[in-house]
């Protein structure tokens, strides 16, 4: 090996799809044209991408998943509800990597068994009906799970790196770029310009070999607001965003982080993040498409450590909103999206 460090036997993605097959793509492809339909404006709906911040533990995750596809026929005249399924961590410094790569929290980093957990849940909450929302961090976990996936995230601390908008420009869902931690917009903006041209990319194949993959470019492609060193999800902020994509000559259509840059990593800072939101949609404002919030069965967050010390249902790594509270959030969005059709109706 000319590179330091311990080879660990892998599971081809050709394997694993065998192992754990996708019986119904086309459920999937209607998964993904929902979504389309609402960020391009044939769909008046809020997309409402809402889950755990990391799945640390696969019952817990399914848990949430049932309890969000109970509620998907009360909201689903106004909200299009997308479970995130983020199984892997892109860390400020240190810290546990997510599920794909040490799922028994230990730094065995087990990795075919994080990749076979990770699709299994992929299937089980397929199955329930629920469209799918993941971050692609990776370059090679893509492979591997993207297949069920209905809606991709490309990160603050990965929105400029050549290599995921070459990525974005071959996954076969719709994708979302965050802005930079530092709240810069730019880069978000280049990257969806970026991810809609053909790249070069290298990955495996089914089969595990190295392949090189000309990719098609992907046009489903959005501006995800996240806050940074102030938070971007006034009116203010979205216009400015809205300028900006019109002097790219791009749609003006944006989905904002509830989260993140914009709760201050305050997870309760979500309510008035959404409520902000919610009455910028009630006075007609249509730009808006989606929106994103982390939520779990449990409020808060605890330390990550062992399996066996952790209590269930709660996050490992950024904070969430619990349940009861997230069925707040979600019931003033659907509100303000009626409000919305007011103002078009006027
Ligand atoms: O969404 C999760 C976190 O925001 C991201 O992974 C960074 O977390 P950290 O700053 O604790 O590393
Ligand atoms: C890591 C995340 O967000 P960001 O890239 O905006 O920090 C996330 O949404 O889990």
């Amino acid at each position: 090996m000319t590179f330091l460090g311990t080879p660990l036997p892998l599971v081809s993605p050709g394997a694993l799809k065998a192992s754990l097959a996708l019986t119904d793509p086309a459920a999937v492809a209607a998964k993904r044209q929902a979504i389309s339909d609402i960020l391009t404006g044939k769909d008046d709906r809020l997309m409402v991408v809402i889950g755990p911040c990391s799945v640390h533990d696969p019952k817990a995750a399914l848990e949430y998943g049932q309890r969000l596809a109970a509620i998907q026929a009360r909201y689903q005249k106004q909200l299009l509800l997308v479970m995130r399924v983020y199984f892997e961590k892109p860390r400020t410094r240190h810290g546990w990597k997510g599920l794909v790569y040490d799922p028994e929290l230990c730094g065995q980093f087990d990795v075919n068994q994080g990749l076979t957990q990770a699709r299994q849940l992929l299937l089980d909450l397929h199955q329930l009906g629920l469209p799918l929302a993941t971050e692609f961090l990776d370059l090679t976990t893509g492979h591997y799970l993207a297949d069920l996936v209905s809606w991709g995230a490309i990160g603050a601390r990965t929105t400029e790196s050549q290599v995921h908008r070459a990525l974005a420009s071959a996954l076969p869902c719709p994708v979302g770029f965050k802005n930079g931690t530092d709240g810069n917009v730019r880069i978000a903006i280049d990257a969806i310009r970026a991810a809609a041209d053909s790249h070069l990319l290298f990955g495996p194949n089914d089969q595990g070999q190295l392949q090189a993959l000309a990719s098609a470019g992907n046009a489903q492609t959005h501006l995800i607001l996240r806050g940074g060193l102030q938070p971007n999800y006034q009116a203010q902020a979205i216009e400015a965003a809205c300028a900006a994509l019109r002097h790219a000559a791009l749609p003006e259509r944006l989905m904002v982080d509830c989260s993140h840059g914009n709760s201050r990593k305050e997870y309760q800072r979500q309510h008035q993040v959404a409520a902000d939101i919610g009455a910028q949609l009630a006075a007609g404002e249509h730009r808006i498409f989606g929106v994103m919030v982390e939520s779990f069965l449990e409020a808060g967050s605890q330390p990550e450590g062992p399996k066996a010390s952790l209590s269930y249902g709660k996050s490992i790594t950024d904070a969430c909103l619990g349940w009861d509270e997230s069925l707040v959030l979600l019931d003033g969005l659907a509100k303000a999206v009626q409000g919305r059709r007011q103002c078009a109706k006027a």
